[in-house]
């Protein structure tokens, strides 16, 4: 059993948390299954690696066929409110051994204990070899497609462990066997878009979907080949890509790690331009009204072979005239063919038919946008085409990337527009051939302009990829004008439109990275398209009727489609569910409660099942603190050490707690965890909360309704527990003792609160100046809001130096009231106003600045910037909300602890309080080069914008 788990937390490199895992009573490798995040610091997770690591772990283990020992689990767990487990208890745990030892994953980690063991007999030589051996687990499911060709000398001097590691795997006859059918289904590594046997269901939707999302991989090239590459890309089925990437474990050991994705159509290397075109565009030219079809990918991918493909193997572009020309003939159709091509460069859009002429997009009144003085061409045939587009195509802005020594570093629009005699536009297509996406990294001798043009091409996707998550959260603020190729591509997002993304991936494991992220990049897209696409969502958003998308998808599937608010819960992110800031990953949003990696579609049946199957996993994953009676249960539970409330209380009432807290995180007017209140009504929500519970510290996700129902469920249960006790059977039992503990409880937690504002009083003396810094915060003044309607009218620059100067006064906010904690001022700390309760304040911190304000803030610095170390920022400002959050915890924590001394409540407290004023610390130096520059440089920047306008 306990060599099982150790087992499993090897495969995926937490061995060295082993001990710490079992002291806390995860001594199984079942109970990994309902570790939630929050219990990861529990666990000495702290490093973003490690909660990766653990997080992939936690949902190999839920994809387990273990669901009789899951029961269990529920059924104890479910019995104790999570937020105070301190110690996980499992004992109710029922052994399957016999489950366990039948199933895949444990023979395989039995197996290669046993394998294992063997190596440690034959002696530590053996070992060393072993150490260089891929793991048996996680799986690792070969590809027949790694190249096996034998490397020259010099070559294999220059290759790196990573490319042994590949050649290996090719040369190594037992790595190359097909894997076993357990492996292929149950990987530990990725998987994401759809599970297998929903797949067909996915692919007869596809037609009537707004957004198709492809790929294409290219083959690997000559020069790619001799230097040895492995190809750890496969396609297979169609629809599904496969990329194999190697990880490596703490102890140096080497495994491979599956990312499964599935798309609406997978074109493999051996697809020709003609394949391509006809499942991408070919629909979109048939539809031709408002039509998009945009190429995306690394640099060096394939786009531009995409699009414009070359003489001998025609590209999208041309096929599709070739098309419409037929179409136009065959209908005896007197509309006219105008093409116009231009591109965008660092933001400004130059037309390549009209010599780079500066052009200008603007909206009009209907919001629609314009292309001012661009040119149109008339085309008669597909050889005129080529031509005017070869013409345009010279005129591109190219240079040498990192990966591509002919990269394009812009993006280039070719519109094909169908009028009629009366010039009227009948119909519009637009092709996109994105520039390479590729990291700073990646170009060898960076000079200014190579940097600025990474800078905006990256800011540009970073835009294009916010918009497209703005639509799917159906944010009110669609941020359309963050970079001008969102502005321009706004037409292919809302309205009637009809929009196919080919990400084009590279073969080469060095591209790994790459490969993924335009990966995880269309999967994101996908995953907006399945929610019911673009049209009439906006024009929806906040009634309850279906979207004319989900009436479609109703009636081909039979399947109810639920309104706003009731989507099922989206794909979880890795380590951090963090989207919504930082362009790069994956972002703050609302507690993600799927426990899958695989995004099911939202309005099918089997999605609807998947989902009914994850409303069970909620339970189990997402134990979130419930207030009133339940968390009482805990604290009798704590302070006996045993299991008395359980037997108490029924599993019934256990689940509907549970369920009516998460239905309450659900409602749209449910207050955010450790957030502000949005609006008023919330905060009087918030308020009613605060009144109604003593014992809370800070302040929790509730809506008004789970208020009620949760004073209403109080009263039941007192009147339940004076039944029983009267009753005297065994359930009641348990129920009078809670009755008794009742008022004392309350007492304590009364007690307590008296203790803080005393406590907070006291530090209030010691710091007078923190009332203006506190009202300074918080004011909402200071930051650029992105849905006022001044910002629209400032310039971008004021803008700029507005936002930095919100940036600046956030983090001397945040560093100031940190800072002194550390040099010893407590006083900074909490609120200077009395009357504002302790747990609005403590989270006020991270209140301060909303996340949207802060992104968009950061959005300009990046602009401002072209070396502005995005990622930098981003795990700092990371790593500072996972430090608030914890300490957040830690800080409810103690404020529960039943027994302990007020001096000793109020140094722990302090230590807290320290520790995140080191992260911020830390933060702010790393921060600082960049913060004094753009300040300097205000000046001249505004000298610079004067002379520009
Ligand atoms: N499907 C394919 N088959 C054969 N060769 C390909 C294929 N796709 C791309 N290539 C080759 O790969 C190289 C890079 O392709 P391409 O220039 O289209 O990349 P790109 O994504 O447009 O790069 P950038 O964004 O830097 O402009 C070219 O030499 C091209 O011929």
């Amino acid at each position: 059993m306990t060599l099982c788990l150790y087992e499993c937390l090897r495969a995926f490199g937490l061995q060295h948390h082993y001990a710490r895992f079992t002291s806390v009573g995860v001594c199984r490798t079942a109970h990994i299954s309902v570790l939630t995040m929050e219990d990861y610091p529990l666990l000495g997770i702290h490093t973003m690696e490690d909660r990766t690591r653990l997080f992939q772990l936690v949902q190999f283990v839920k994809t387990l066929d273990l669901e009789a020992a899951v029961n269990n689990i529920i059924a104890s767990t479910f019995a104790r409110p999570s937020h105070v487990r301190r110690r996980l208890d499992f004992s109710n745990e029922t052994s399957d051994h016999h489950q366990r030892l039948s199933h895949p994953v444990v023979q395989v980690n039995m197996s290669h204990a046993r394998y294992e063991e063997s190596i440690r007999r034959k002696g530590s030589a053996t070992s060393v070899q072993h150490q260089y051996k891929p793991k048996p687990k996680p799986p690792t499911v070969t590809s027949n497609t790694f190249n096996h060709k034998p490397l020259g000398h010099k070559d294999r001097k220059r290759t790196t462990r990573k490319q042994n590691f590949y050649t290996k795997m090719g040369a190594d006859g037992c790595m190359c066997k097909p894997a076993p059918v357990y492996e292929a289904k149950r990987t530990a590594g990725y998987n994401y878009g759809l599970p297998m046997s929903t797949a067909p269901a996915q692919s007869r939707q596809a037609e009537e979907q707004r957004i198709k999302v492809c790929v294409r991989k290219r083959p690997l090239t000559c020069a790619e080949s001799r230097r040895g590459e492995a190809d750890v890309v496969t396609t297979t089925g169609g629809e599904c890509v496969i990329v194999h990437e190697v990880k490596e474990a703490v102890d140096l050991s080497q495994y491979i790690l599956q990312h499964k994705f599935y798309f609406d159509q997978v074109f493999g290397e051996e697809s020709s331009n003609k394949e391509v075109y006809q499942q991408t565009a070919y629909p979109l030219v048939q539809h031709i009204g408002k039509v998009t079809c945009f190429a995306y990918g690394q640099t060096g991918a394939g786009k531009t072979h995409t699009m414009l493909g070359s003489p001998a193997i025609p590209g999208l572009y041309a096929l599709a005239v070739q098309d419409i020309f037929a179409h136009l003939s065959a209908t005896h159709s007197y509309q006219l063919v105008f093409v116009s091509f231009f591109e965008i460069y660092c933001g400004q859009l130059y037309d390549l038919l009209d010599h780079r002429k500066r052009l200008f997009a603007r909206e009009d009144g209907q919001r629609v946008v314009h292309i001012s003085g661009l040119r149109d061409v008339r085309v008669d045939s597909v050889s005129s085409l080529l031509e005017v587009i070869s013409r345009g195509t010279a005129e591109r802005t190219q240079g040498m990337s990192g990966v591509n020594p002919l990269s394009s570093r812009s993006h280039a629009l070719l519109q094909i527009q169908l009028r009629d005699s009366n010039q009227q536009i009948a119909g519009r297509m637009w092709f996109v051939d994105l520039a390479g996406s590729e990291r700073a990294s990646d170009t060898k001798e960076p000079d200014r302009q190579s940097r600025m043009e990474g800078a905006e091409i990256n800011q540009s996707l970073l835009a294009l990829k916010e918009c497209i998550r703005s639509l799917d959260q159906e944010q009110s603020h669609t941020p359309f004008r963050q970079s001008k190729l969102t502005q321009v591509l706004k037409d292919s997002f809302v309205g009637d439109s009809m929009t196919c993304m080919i990400a084009n991936i590279s073969p080469g494991h060095t591209a790994t990275e790459h490969t993924l992220n335009t990966l995880r990049y269309a999967d994101r897209v996908k995953e907006l398209k399945r929610q019911g696409g673009l049209r009439g969502r906006r024009r929806n958003r906040g009634k309850t009727a279906a979207s004319p998308k989900q009436n479609l998808f109703s009636s081909t599937t039979g399947s109810t489609v639920s309104s706003r608010g009731k989507s099922p819960p989206k794909k979880p992110k890795l380590a951090r569910q963090s989207d919504s800031f930082g362009p790069t990953t994956p972002t703050t949003r609302s507690p993600v409660r799927s426990a899958f990696l695989c995004s099911t579609p939202k309005n099918t049946k089997c999605g609807e099942e998947a989902n009914a199957r994850r409303r069970g996993e909620i339970r189990l994953e997402d134990i979130s603190p419930v207030r009133g009676w339940l968390r009482i249960g805990d604290k009798r539970h704590r302070s006996n050490g045993a299991d008395e409330l359980e037997g108490g209380r029924t599993g019934n009432d256990s689940f509907k707690s549970i369920e009516r807290h998460l239905v309450s995180q659900q409602s749209p007017r449910a207050v955010l965890v450790l957030g502000q209140p949005k609006d008023k009504r919330a905060w009087k929500v918030q308020k009613e909360g605060e009144a109604h519970e003593t014992d809370s510290f800070f302040t929790e996700s509730k809506s008004d309704s789970c208020f009620r129902e949760e004073e209403h469920e109080q009263h039941a249960m007192k009147g339940r527990i004076e039944k029983g006790g009267e009753n005297g059977d065994a359930t009641s039992k348990g129920e009078g003792i809670m009755q008794r503990e009742l008022p004392k409880a309350n007492e304590r937690d009364k007690e307590r609160e008296r203790h803080l504002r005393w406590y907070h009083k006291q530090l209030q003396q010691f710091m007078p100046s923190s009332a203006s810094l506190s009202s300074q915060l918080s004011s909402p003044s200071i930051y650029p809001s992105p849905s006022s309607s001044t910002q629209h009218s400032v310039s971008h620059l004021s803008i700029s130096s507005h936002a930095n100067q919100g940036l600046e006064q956030v983090l001397d906010g945040y560093t100031t009231r940190s800072e002194d904690r550390v040099n010893g001022n407590r006083g900074r700390v909490f609120s200077p106003s009395a009357e504002i309760p302790l747990q609005t304040e403590t989270s006020s911190i991270s209140n301060n600045i909303s996340e949207e304000d802060f992104n968009e803030t950061l959005m300009h610095i990046f602009c401002t910037h072209s070396n502005f170390r995005w990622c930098i920022f981003k795990a700092h400002w990371e790593q500072l909300k996972e430090m608030e959050a914890l300490c957040c915890k830690e800080g409810k924590l103690l404020c529960q602890q039943p027994d302990m001394a007020f001096g000793e409540y109020v140094h722990q407290l302090e230590e807290i309080m320290e520790k995140k004023a080191r992260c911020v610390h830390s933060m702010r130096a790393q921060l600082q080069p960049y913060l004094k520059p753009i300040t300097s440089n205000h000046q001249q920047g505004a000298d610079n914008h004067r002379s520009t306008s």
